[in-house]
């Protein structure tokens, strides 16, 4: 069963759509003890870092979701529950992540640069991943941010877009993936990331 973790802070609604119109039927969960059952879990998300981790604290989410992951079944994380993955997220100060990815999550940043990071932008597939079976190549992806990830392990970064220089748009480690862009509005190859998600074993 596919669970769909509310931090009060989700499109919820959106990423359920977009699970369902794949044909699962998925779920929304609260706590952890309603985790015994998922076979999957993502961690959708928009909104401040800084105001996420109190929420995770707050509800008793943040071991829970560490123990999920250390059973092997996958994670995604998508826009604001990517950055949540990672250890340390710098938006309204410096806050605790998941630490499931090591790295940061920083402003973007440049010369000139407009922040933030509005509409539609390539996806550079730079790793090989189950998640981009399929994937139709040349269609870009929807993205609304301010802030990105910079992993620090080059292993871990398995996409990127172009924007003042290449941002991180895709991250993964074991049965962790994280999408910068919003799949559910990410059209047809948004689609077919939350379908190969939710048929993935979490092994790569
Ligand atoms: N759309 C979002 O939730 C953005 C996440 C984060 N606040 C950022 O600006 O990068």
């Amino acid at each position: 069963m596919i669970g769909i973790l509310d931090i009060g802070m989700g499109n919820l609604r959106s990423v359920h759509n977009a699970v369902y119109q794949n044909g699962f039927d998925p779920v929304v969960v609260h706590a952890a003890a309603e985790f015994d059952d998922l076979t999957h879990l993502i961690l959708p998300g928009v909104g401040n870092f800084s105001a996420a981790v109190p929420e995770i604290d707050t509800r008793q989410l943040r071991q829970p979701i560490l123990t999920f992951v250390a059973s092997g079944r996958p994670l995604l994380g998508t826009c604001l529950g990517m950055q949540l993955l990672m250890g340390v997220g710098e938006e309204d100060g410096i806050h605790a992540g998941l630490g499931l990815i090591p790295g940061r999550v920083t402003r973007l940043a440049g010369e000139g640069l407009r922040v933030p990071h509005v509409g539609w932008n390539v996806l550079n597939m730079t790793r090989p991943h189950p998640i981009y079976e399929g994937i139709k190549k040349g269609r870009d992806f929807y993205f609304v941010h301010s802030y990105a990830a910079v992993c620090e392990d080059g292993n871990d970064l398995l996409g990127s877009t172009e924007y003042g220089g290449p941002v991180t748009a895709v991250i993964g480690r074991a049965n962790v993936v994280g999408i910068q862009f919003h799949p559910e509005k990410s059209q047809v190859n948004g689609l077919r990331m939350i379908e190969n998600f939710c048929n993935w074993d979490g092994r790569c």
